[in-house]
């Protein structure tokens, strides 16, 4: 599924639109027993391959360690790669990396980021001059993204004197003041408030619908089932899969779970059971549980066929597959094929 779209060179950016990464390596130098023991090298990036494009937002997911912080530092233009190339929209993030720096920007959830012996207002004004943004239009722009984080009130008050979670507010407008083409955000949402994380993932899905390529990670996989319509899984620097996040489930054979109680199961419930390959599970209090586990929503013609067999239904659940459950799957090696249920007739 990875095509290798013909980006490399110095073709014309819009032949090369997106982030692309090929074949990128990270070695870090590592001395294994303390300052004066043997110099050795960690591989924390090791070949991967990504598309970025813009108007979509893209996830990078796996556990810790698995080299995602790294590959965001290197788009960032943070880090230079061992080897291997990233290219923004045709640009090179080594050799054109000032070009570069204009069209992305960073949000990293865990970092501060902004300048704590500065106001709120300020910093947005430095970052705004770095990233070359036209003076008149940074103006109006500040104010825009103060009032999107929610910091208006506090717009002129010392950073130092923020709670943590202003903090990040501002660092999410700092992320967003050169209006980026790409954003990359690390944990964006890590140690927000339930409601401002809400909004930050309100305003990143706009973002992104209005045309912004994302790249997203985050320990928080509700998040990235929210709003990725593809993921990257790494580990040890490795692709491990890549798909949107219901085919990484049904992939994985992390499939929803539906139970239907039946109160007077019998020979024709059992066989409905068996033709839609499903278990049966005795209850305590008689009657059995019917249980399925599919990729798709299959509980209303089962729940259906039951009853045409006669079945009393006295309950009936679906669990959603989770996509934790994928990438732990994923990881650990035990993601299985998905069984096929039968679901004919
Ligand atoms: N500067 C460095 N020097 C040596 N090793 C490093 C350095 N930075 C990262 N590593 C190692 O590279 C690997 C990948 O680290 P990285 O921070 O990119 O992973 P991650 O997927 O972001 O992990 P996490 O989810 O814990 O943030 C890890 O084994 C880490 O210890």
């Amino acid at each position: 599924m990875t095509g290798k779209t013909g980006t490399t060179g110095t073709t014309g950016a819009t032949a090369a639109a997106g982030i692309h990464v090929r074949d990128l390596r990270k070695d870090f130098p590592v001395r294994d027993k303390g300052l004066f023991g043997p110099r050795s090298t960690k591989r924390a990036v090791d070949g991967l391959d990504l598309d970025i494009p813009a108007g979509r937002i893209t996830g990078l997911l796996g556990l810790n360690g698995a080299g995602k912080t790294t590959t965001i530092k290197i788009l960032a233009t943070l880090l230079r790669p061992s080897s291997g190339t990233v290219r923004v929209d045709g640009l090179d993030t080594v050799a054109d990396a000032r070009a570069v720096r204009r069209r992305i920007n960073l949000i990293a959830g865990g970092e501060r980021m902004v300048y704590t012996r500065m106001t709120g207002r300020e910093n947005l004004w430095y970052f705004g001059q770095l990233y070359d943004v036209p003076k008149a239009e940074l103006r109006t722009r500040i104010d825009e993204l103060l009032d999107l984080v929610g910091l208006t009130d506090a717009a002129d008050t010392m950073v130092e004197r923020y709670s943590r979670g202003m903090t990040q507010r501002l660092a999410i407008a700092r992320g967003l003041v050169n209006r980026p083409a790409y954003l990359l955000l690390d944990e964006p949402t890590l140690g927000l408030d339930a409601p401002i994380a809400r909004d930050l993932r309100r305003v990143v899905a706009e973002l992104a619908a209005a045309g912004t390529g994302v790249l997203l990670t985050s320990h928080y996989l509700t998040e990235v089932e929210e709003l990725c319509g593809h993921v990257y899984v790494i580990s040890e620097g490795r692709h491990l899969a890549q798909g949107s996040p219901a085919e990484l489930k049904a992939a994985t054979g992390s499939h929803r779970t539906v139970r239907v109680t039946v109160t007077n199961p019998g020979e024709r419930t059992a066989a409905v059971a068996a033709r839609f390959g499903a278990t049966r599970e005795p209850l305590p209090g008689g009657g059995e549980a019917i249980v399925l586990r599919h990729p798709d929503d299959v509980a209303g013609p089962l729940a259906a066929a039951i009853v045409e067999a006669g079945g009393s239904i006295g309950g009936l659940e679906i669990a959603e597959a989770s996509l934790e459950d994928a990438i732990l799957r994923l990881a650990d090696g035990t993601a299985v094929p998905a069984p096929e249920a039968a679901m004919a007739g």
